[in-house]
């Protein structure tokens, strides 16, 4: 009577959609079911015997796996998410909730880990922020990023009494490439413009899209503003250089205004709102050029959230 209900256990445990391991109280693995080794891609044989340590990713520091075992050592159970390396090197991320078993006298002589495989999940949160994030035609930083970048900076800039560039780009008669060319080759354009400024900054920098032909830069840590217009001058070169896409030659220009961070402003939609005014100034005087921001610079009043318009 009691051997049917081990073997409807025994069978139950081993065919579970949830990968589970046992290991023992020195944290060797001792039982595996049929879904732990699909997921980690080792056969029971090689986990037999073997320490959890096989399957880390080093996604995790020192101090995650310290509190897992420390939970678990006090007898209480751990629940969290673990991202692991499968024996094809492939990470895959899991919940994963270990429960220590006890004796009669309260030793742990087991752990039981029960783990649910969530990659797909992590795998679309990812695509989704970076969607949110990231302008998908040249795959830069848009402007909601960009602005939360920006904030950042300028907090870290406050604390280390640093000065901030904001550059604000937008390409001249971008609209005839588009007329001319055609939209294909204007995303193209787009796509390279990226490229070279991303070229043209320190790694620290940020290059953004805001959207069409609008594009930014966040220049940090700015010792000078001798620094701030050597990089727009550089950027104004590099984008002036003709592009080549198969048969078409394609010649634009840039004109960027820039804003001081905290000579101009404290404010991130005001640096950006200054950058864009003095980027206007800068196309008026014919553009393929930069221009600091200056008092009598105007600049456009904030859209009306109640009703949208300007
Ligand atoms: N190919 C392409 N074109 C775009 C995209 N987004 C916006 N545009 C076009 O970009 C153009 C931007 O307009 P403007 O900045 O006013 O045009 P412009 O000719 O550069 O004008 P100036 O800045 O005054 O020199 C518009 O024609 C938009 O249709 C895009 O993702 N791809």
């Amino acid at each position: 009577m009691l051997k049917k209900p081990q073997a409807l256990l025994a069978r139950a445990f081993a065919t579970a959609a949830n990968a589970i391991m046992i290991a023992d109280r020195h944290g060797h693995m001792v039982w595996v079911n049929q879904a732990f080794c699909r997921l980690s891609g080792y056969a029971e044989s090689e986990l037999m015997g073997k320490s959890p340590d096989l399957l880390r990713s080093g996604q995790h520091d020192t101090a995650f796996y310290r509190e897992l075992w420390s939970t678990i050592l006090s007898g209480r159970p751990w629940q969290g998410e673990l991202i692991e390396r499968r024996k094809d090197g492939a990470f895959y991320t899991v919940n994963q909730i270990i429960t220590p078993l006890q004796d009669s006298h309260g030793n742990i002589t087991h752990f039981i880990a029960i783990q649910h495989d969530i990659s797909a999940q992590r795998c679309e949160q990812e695509r989704i922020a970076r969607l949110a994030y990231h302008d998908s035609l040249t795959g830069l930083p848009n402007r909601q990023c960009f602005l939360e970048l920006l904030d950042k900076a300028i907090a870290a800039a406050a604390l280390q009494g640093n000065m901030l560039a904001v550059m604000f780009l937008d390409l001249d008669k971008f609209k005839q490439v588009n007329d001319t060319l055609g939209h294909a080759i204007g995303d193209q354009l787009l796509i390279s413009v990226a490229e070279r400024l991303h070229g043209a900054v320190r790694k620290s920098d940020v290059v953004a899209r805001l959207g069409g032909d609008e594009f930014t830069v966040l220049i940090s840590e700015l010792q000078h503003t001798d620094h701030a217009n050597a990089v727009a001058q550089q950027l104004v070169d590099t984008i002036g250089q003709p592009f080549a896409f198969g048969p078409h030659k394609v010649q634009t220009h840039a004109s960027i205004g820039i804003s001081l961070y905290p000579r101009d402003g404290v404010e991130t939609q005001a640096l950006l709102d200054q950058a864009d005014a003095a980027m206007y100034h800068a196309k008026r005087q014919g553009g393929s050029a930069y221009a600091y921001w200056s008092a009598g610079m105007l600049v456009a009043p904030p859209a009306n959230p109640s009703t949208g318009a300007a």
